[in-house]
């Protein structure tokens, strides 16, 4: 999916929610028990129920591989039943030398290879150029870079000071020398609302991914207020406050109307920066 499509989309949808599916079987409702697959069959209600109110789903590859073969299954069940016009996320978190990262792209992103073909990963930073590379060798896919993250530990190492920089902004310098806005996102955190400002000198283009509203307590009024853009810029996530907004029989319908909520708000946060 180009930049251009993607900000279309959140124009036409008035959104920039990203439905995060961290789907566990003990958090699921106990009906789809009886269902062959119950993490499909909860992942297939939940997008049915959302579609129209996001603009990117992002599954969590631990969810999956913690079920083995059979959550392997479900990955691929779930990718292949995501809507085409969204922003497909598989939210990895991978960073290897060259040679392995090449097969961690292939593993979600060539089709003919793993039954995958997202339009995004998310990655991490640590072992340079070479680790984050391979990705961009695939035409049009994105590459999602962890910059400032959402979690306490966040201290421990980005914000280690480099001599003129922190950590995290060395880190997003650097990455935008391997590819420019069209092809690398960053994740900020939203529980690090105020630090926006401060991105935003580094990436004033990207397209940030942005966890944390919802379950971990982000606010996405203070996340607009310093960090979106002409082109909005901003991809919020949300997994648990929606996907486990209820767990009876009701819970699609319950995601559906925690959706909604966001999404309101960010029709008035785009109406507020002149997006629509
Ligand atoms: O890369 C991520 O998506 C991510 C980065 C980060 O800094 N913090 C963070 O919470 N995440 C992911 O975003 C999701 C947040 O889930 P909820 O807290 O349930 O909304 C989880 O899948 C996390 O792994």
């Amino acid at each position: 999916m180009t930049r251009q499509q993607l900000i279309d989309q959140i124009k036409q949808k008035k959104s920039f929610l990203c439905v995060g599916l961290d789907t566990d079987l003990d958090k699921i409702p106990e009906f789809l028990k009886q269902y062959p697959d119950p993490v499909f069959e909860f992942n297939k209600r939940i997008i049915d129920a959302t579609k129209d109110l996001c603009v990117a789903y992002k599954p969590n590859s631990a969810f999956y591989e913690s079920y083995g073969v059979k959550g392997l299954q479900s990955l691929i069940d779930t990718w292949q039943y995501l809507p085409k016009e969204t922003l497909n996320i598989i939210d990895a978190k991978r960073g290897d030398i060259g040679n392995t990262s090449d097969k961690y792209a292939r593993a979600f992103f060539d089709e003919t290879a793993s039954g995958m073909s997202f339009d995004a990963i998310t990655v991490t930073p640590y072992m340079g150029n070479d680790s984050v590379t391979p990705y961009l060798k695939y035409e049009g896919k994105w590459v999602i870079i962890l910059a400032l993250t959402s979690s306490v530990g966040s201290k421990d190492f980005q914000y280690l000071n480099t001599g003129d920089d922190y950590l995290y902004e060395a880190v997003i310098k650097k990455a935008n020398t391997w590819a420019g806005a069209d092809r690398i996102m960053y994740v900020v955190g939203a529980t690090k609302s105020t630090e926006f400002t401060n991105i935003r000198k580094y990436a004033p283009d990207n397209f940030l991914l942005v966890p944390g509203v919802g379950a971990q307590g982000g606010s996405l009024e203070d996340v607009c207020q310093y960090g979106i853009t002409k082109d909005c810029g901003l991809l919020v996530n949300a997994s648990r406050s929606i996907i486990y907004a209820s767990n009876g029989e009701d819970f699609a319908d319950a995601a559906r109307e925690e959706a909604k909520s966001l999404q309101k708000q960010m029709a008035v946060e785009l109406e507020k920066a002149g997006i629509i």
